[in-house]
């Protein structure tokens, strides 16, 4: 288990101004989702930022008005009227404003998150494999994907201060014009608060940031804790007690620090309070006195002391929100950091240029593949996982690929199909090599049935178009495509055919059986009219009278196409053109059938092993 400290570092004040630099290009990107909401948005807060200082003006001229008729022999009500209706529209607009405001915060806080979700996809397919699998760029993705609610409140924050800097520079005009002295007062009662929030700035983000692989195993546990994927083995192993145990020391640490963090914060932040309030009510008794002394009218006092009051209000939730907005400003950053990444190099990692002109894919492919010295290894990995690896792939080819488990032959796979560059050697189509080609239109030649194959929990008929989503609505290509990999035999059993739900996320999904998701694995291959077909281990989860038959099938159906085949089955392996076998990452035999029987080595021996238990 985790054996690390948790302690949060410090984020300088420094840092938290550092990270405001991606707030333009924030703002900029939600500009652009609505200009007619943003635009409506700023205008809103603008004439609500001059409300406060005029609504206690009135009421000054109103109190005034009002000590000005209490003395006065004849009593005339039509001034005194006219402030308490024009304070009654101020009080009006302030409500509507205040709810455009919230209401086109809400819109274009919707509008951005789908917008900034859509990039976070798209992006998250433009990274390499290897990205994807390095656990510090995962927790970039994480971040990002994670923190959209974040986003969206760090630009109404970011709005609200923008409003309250003009709410209080307008009613420091109005005590500075009566009394410039309660300034000096004003500053000693926030003088705290700012203390207060340079010492805590930053510690709850750093907190949450360094904890972000722990979180990263809380949510794993808690997934495979209480999820149906996982609740046949916990039940059956009697995990449950294990993942509450570890889950529970986990958080409990967490909980620890957080509580900490807290309580301080808590302590110092009613000291820090207390010598505010005092400034406060120094300022109070001052205009108190000021105003016995005839110096200042009622009005004035009201005014005076109502606007120190929200001056202090608003400057100490300037400085609070401040910590906020560099907080959150942090978390933009992870953002902005994930949509910026490029298709990186990590050690061991051979990327060739991206920057370089990509070359057009020849229209038919004449020669096929060659692996040229091929040699690889993973990123962060010592080991070579294939090495030496040298063979051709010929157009029309249909070749098998045998091995042990962890021999490579999913890694060759990976390497044939761009997921990696090989750590030496070269991998050539028609002679040139590959990644000279552009990944898109390189992938887009091929059908490819993974050994773990998703299960997208969406329709049947998804599940198929999968292989060339674009025919999703060509429903003969999608039933020509069941028919062919005899996925038709399972739909025909679902009592809603194509339509049906896969899956037990959604209601009235179905689960299938692993023979029958293999069909329609099967059957995303054959709705491409791909010029390679790549089956890793397609089916064995099927038996063995329905193998043989997807097999032969495969073989007619896919006549003059080039295929790589990974099977663990000989009967299967057989049919193919040409072997190879591969043991520890390197070629040991490669020939059809027939000759690798004669060779006596691995290959015909294994062969013999599983012929021997069919008997
Ligand atoms: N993403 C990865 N990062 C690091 N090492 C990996 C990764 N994927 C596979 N390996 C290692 O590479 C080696 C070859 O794995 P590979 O999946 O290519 O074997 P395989 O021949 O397809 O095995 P199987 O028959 O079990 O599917 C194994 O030792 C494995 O541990």
């Amino acid at each position: 288990m985790q054996s690390q400290s948790f302690k949060p570092q410090r984020v300088s004040l420094r840092e938290s101004f550092a990270t405001l630099k991606f707030v333009p290009r924030f703002f900029t990107e939600i500009r652009k989702v609505n200009p007619f909401l943003f635009y409506s948005n700023l205008l809103a807060r603008v004439i609500s930022a001059l409300l406060p200082v005029s609504m206690l003006w009135v009421g000054k001229l109103i109190i005034d008005e009002i000590v000005l008729q209490i003395n006065a022999e004849t009593h005339d009500m039509s001034q005194l009227w006219l402030f308490i209706l024009l304070e009654f529209s101020l009080a009006i607009a302030s409500d509507l404003l205040s709810r455009l405001t919230t209401h086109t915060d809400a819109l274009l806080g919707d509008q951005y998150s789908i917008e900034s979700s859509v990039k976070i996809i798209k992006k998250t397919a433009e990274l390499s494999l290897s990205q994807l699998e390095d656990s510090e760029f995962y927790d970039k993705l994480e971040r990002a994907r994670q923190q959209t609610t974040g986003r969206v409140g760090l630009m109404s924050n970011i709005l609200t201060q923008g409003q309250d800097i003009i709410v209080i520079a307008s009613l420091l005009t109005g005590v500075v014009v009566f009394e410039p002295w309660l300034i000096i007062l004003l500053v000693l009662s926030i003088v705290p608060t700012i203390l207060n929030e340079i010492k805590f700035s930053g510690t709850s983000y750093s907190l949450a940031r360094s904890w972000t692989q722990e979180r990263r195993e809380l949510d794993y546990l808690r997934y495979v804790g209480a999820s149906d994927v996982t609740a046949k083995e916990v039940k059956l192993f009697g995990l449950s007690g294990y993942l509450a145990d570890r889950f529970s020391v986990l958080s409990q640490k967490y909980y620890q620090e957080s509580k900490k963090l807290s309580y301080t914060r808590a302590v110092w932040g009613s000291f820090f309070n207390i010598i505010s309030t005092c400034a406060y009510y120094g300022a109070y008794v001052l205009i108190v006195f000021r105003t016995v002394a005839g110096v200042l009218t009622i009005g004035d006092l009201t005014f005076l002391s109502g606007s120190f009051n929200r001056l202090r209000n608003k400057l100490q939730g300037l400085f609070i929100r401040f910590t906020a907005i560099t907080e959150r400003s942090l978390y933009l950053q992870d953002y902005f950091e994930f949509l910026d990444l490029r298709l990186g190099k990590r050690p061991n990692e051979r990327v060739e240029s991206d920057a370089e002109e990509k070359l057009p894919l020849p229209e038919n492919i004449k020669e096929g593949f060659e692996f040229r010295n091929v040699g690889f290894k993973y990123p962060y990995s010592d080991n070579w996982v294939i090495r030496n690896v040298s063979f051709h792939l010929k157009v029309g080819e249909k070749l098998a690929l045998v091995g042990e488990n962890g021999a490579g032959k999913s890694t060759l796979i990976k390497l044939l199909l761009q997921f990696y560059a090989p750590t030496e050697g070269e991998i050539l189509l028609d002679g040139v090599p590959i990644y000279k080609f552009d990944a898109v239109d390189y992938h887009d030649r091929f059908g490819v049935i993974f050994q773990d194959f998703v299960k997208f929990d969406l329709s049947l008929r998804e599940n198929i178009a999968v292989g060339e989503i674009e025919e999703l609505d060509n429903q003969d290509r999608i039933k020509n495509a069941a028919e062919k990999s005899l996925a038709e035999e399972v739909i025909n059993e679902l009592p809603n055919g194509y339509d049906q739900k896969l899956g037990r996320r959604f209601k009235d999904g179905k689960d299938l059986s692993g023979g029958q998701w293999q069909k329609i694995a099967m059957a995303r291959a054959y709705m491409k009219d791909a010029d390679v077909l790549i089956l890793d281990e397609p089916t064995s989860a099927l038996d063995a009278r329905a193998e043989s038959e997807t097999f032969n099938r495969f073989i007619s159906l896919t006549h003059g196409k080039t295929a790589v085949i990974i099977s663990h089955r000989f009967s299967t392996v057989r049919i193919a053109d040409r072997i190879m076998v591969l043991k520890g990452g390197r070629v040991l035999e490669i020939g059809t059938h027939e000759e690798l029987m004669a060779n006596e080595q691995l290959y015909s021996e294994l062969f013999n092993l599983q012929a021997a238990g069919y008997q």
